[in-house]
């Protein structure tokens, strides 16, 4: 049977279909042309670390296939407002409708409510996605080595940097660590390391750790996935990582924005 990944994909490939319906692509470049200014992610994330904070990736995701839903009393722009004003360096917002219960909108909701940059979370494998990002307004996408040819992550890439946003490539093991460096991508790479196994769910925080001494001295790296304690938060802070996505542990909280403090605290 088709793993979740594999799953996810082949849905991603029928609404890439209806995109490509909906819009040609010089309706979705003007767009793109149109949205609101780019508002810098990773260099966000940057300031964060170099004035001693955690740079947090602060997460808005009402459900997900691992958890089901999450939060059902969900309001993005609220969420987005709580995390501002409790020291995130970023968003992000799941777009996906199928799986994650999230939409476009969110995001538009989301990055409108406030001053931070944001990342679209979603399955990117084809380039009108990447234009459709930037038209609703992301400063970031989210690139997943295990969806994508070394081919594919080049050019998408290159297409993201080109529109103004920057990229978060994120691997899960030492394999596609080497695939995203055989793509000789221009650096300095955000690199994201997700403990969450997606095809199987497990979720490691050494799997963060176990890869570290094999990057490249440059990476910017972004720990993603099962953050739920200060101590995790320590753990990695210890070992010299102080980015971080995190998500559910925010969102089961009445104020995420309160729960966010108190975990990086
Ligand atoms: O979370 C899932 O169940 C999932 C399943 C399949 C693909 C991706 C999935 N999650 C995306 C993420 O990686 C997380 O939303 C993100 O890293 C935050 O993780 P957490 O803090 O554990 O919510």
């Amino acid at each position: 049977m088709a793993d979740i990944l594999e799953r996810i994909v082949e849905v991603k490939r029928d609404e890439i279909r209806a995109l490509k319906s909906r819009y040609s692509l010089s309706a979705l470049e003007e767009l793109a042309g149109a949205a609101d200014r780019v508002r810098g992610f990773q260099a966000s994330l940057r300031s964060a670390v170099a004035a001693g904070r955690a740079g947090v990736i602060a997460e808005i995701k009402k459900a997900s296939p691992s958890k089901g839903v999450i939060r059902a009393d969900f309001d993005p722009a609220w969420i987005a407002g709580e995390y501002a004003a409790h020291g995130a360096a970023c968003l992000s917002v799941l777009t996906d409708e199928r799986f994650f219960q999230g939409h476009n909108d969110y995001l538009v909701a989301a990055r409108k409510a406030v001053a931070l940059p944001a990342i679209r979370k979603d399955f990117l494998v084809d380039p009108l996605q990447v234009i459709e990002a930037r038209a609703i307004g992301a400063d970031c996408v989210l690139l997943i080595a295990a969806c994508l040819s070394v081919g594919q992550l080049r050019e998408l890439y290159g297409l993201a940097q080109s529109l103004g946003m920057d990229v978060l490539v994120e691997i899960h093991d030492g394999m596609e660590l080497e695939q995203v460096l055989s793509a000789q991508l221009a650096g300095p790479l955000l690199l994201g390391i997700n403990n969450r196994n997606l095809r199987t769910f497990e979720t490691r925080l050494d799997t963060t750790l176990d890869l570290l001494p094999r990057l490249p001295k440059d990476c910017e790296v972004v720990t993603e996935s099962g953050i739920a304690a200060p101590a995790d938060v320590k753990r990695m802070r210890d070992a010299d990582v102080h980015r971080f996505l995190i998500g559910e542990s925010l969102m089961r909280q009445p104020s995420p924005g309160q729960a966010l403090a108190k975990l990086v605290a």
